[in-house]
C-alpha cells in the first residue's frame, strides 16, 4: 500500500489546556461514557476462557506498537507491560510537563490488571464460549486502558492540589500522613455525583443491558468499591513522592 501523506495547510502544535480541577474532571466524565460503552462491548461476549491464554501477548503486542507511535509520552497514558519498549518510530510531541518529582511515574496497572481478572470480569460476564477470542480480547483491552487512564487521573488531581495548597499538604507529605492526605483527597459530594451520573449514563446509554441483573447496580459498585478508591489511592501514593 502507498505510504500516506495527511497534511493540513497549518497544523499548530496545540499544548492540551492548563490542567485544573474543572478540565481533569471533565476528562473523567468523558472516560466514563468510554467505560460505559467498553464494558458494554465486553458483556456482549461470554467469558470466552481460551481468551486469557493470549491475552497477556496481545496487550504486550499491541502496547509496544503504541509504545512506538508514542501513546505513552503522554502523561496522562501508562502502560500494563513497561518493560522491554521498542524503539519509537514516531516525531516527538512536546507534552507539557505537569506532573514533577518520583509521583510522574506511578503506575498501578499490575493491580488494576488482577482487579480486572479477579472481580471485575466475574461479576459482569456470564460463562460460555462463542470463539470470539480475539474480538474479546480486544474489548478487554479497551476496558483496560480507560479504566487505567481513569485511575491514574489521580496523579493530576494530587498536582493540582499540591500546587493550590502545598504549604498545608508539605507537612502531612514529610510526616508520610497517608491518613490525612487521604483525607484531603475526598470530596463525598464529587463522588456521589459521579456515582449518580454513572448510573444515569448506564441507563441512557444501554437501557436492555442495564435491566439484566441490575447492571447499573454493579456499574456503581465498580465506580464506588474500586475506581474512585482506586483513583484516590494514586492522588497519595503520587504526593507521598512529591518531593523526592
Ligand atoms: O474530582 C476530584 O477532585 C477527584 O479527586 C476525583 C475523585 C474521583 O475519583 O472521581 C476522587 C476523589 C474525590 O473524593 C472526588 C472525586
Amino acid at each position: 500500500m502507498d505510504k500516506l501523506e495527511l497534511r493540513c495547510k497549518e497544523c499548530p502544535r496545540r499544548a492540551k489546556a492548563e490542567y485544573n480541577d474543572d478540565t481533569v474532571r471533565a476528562s473523567l466524565a468523558r472516560l466514563e461514557d468510554t467505560i460505559i460503552f467498553a464494558l458494554f462491548e465486553r458483556v456482549k461476549f461470554p467469558l470466552n476462557p481460551p481468551t486469557y491464554d493470549l491475552l497477556g501477548d496481545l496487550v504486550r503486542e499491541t502496547e509496544a506498537l503504541q509504545f512506538k507511535a508514542r501513546r505513552y509520552d503522554n502523561p496522562e497514558e501508562n502502560p500494563f507491560f513497561p518493560e522491554n519498549l521498542p524503539p519509537f518510530a514516531a516525531p516527538e510531541y512536546p507534552f507539557p510537563e505537569f506532573l514533577q518529582g518520583a509521583g510522574a511515574s506511578i503506575n498501578i496497572n499490575k493491580e488494576i490488571w488482577e482487579l480486572y481478572f479477579n472481580e471485575l470480569l466475574p461479576k459482569f460476564v456470564k460463562c460460555g464460549d462463542d470463539g470470539n477470542y480475539a474480538q474479546t480480547a480486544f474489548a478487554d483491552l479497551t476496558l483496560l486502558q480507560a479504566i487505567s487512564k481513569r485511575i491514574h487521573y489521580g496523579k493530576f488531581f494530587a498536582e493540582i492540589r499540591f500546587r493550590r495548597i502545598h504549604t498545608i499538604i508539605e507537612p502531612y507529605i514529610r510526616a508520610k500522613n497517608r491518613r490525612e492526605l487521604m483525607r484531603m483527597a475526598t470530596i463525598d459530594r464529587i463522588e456521589n455525583m459521579v456515582v449518580r451520573r454513572v448510573e444515569a449514563k448506564v441507563m441512557v446509554f444501554g437501557r436492555e443491558v442495564s435491566q439484566e441483573h441490575d447492571f447499573k447496580g454493579r456499574v456503581s459498585i465498580l465506580y464506588e468499591k474500586w475506581l474512585i478508591p482506586l483513583t484516590k489511592k494514586v492522588e497519595v501514593e503520587y504526593l507521598l513522592k512529591r518531593l523526592d
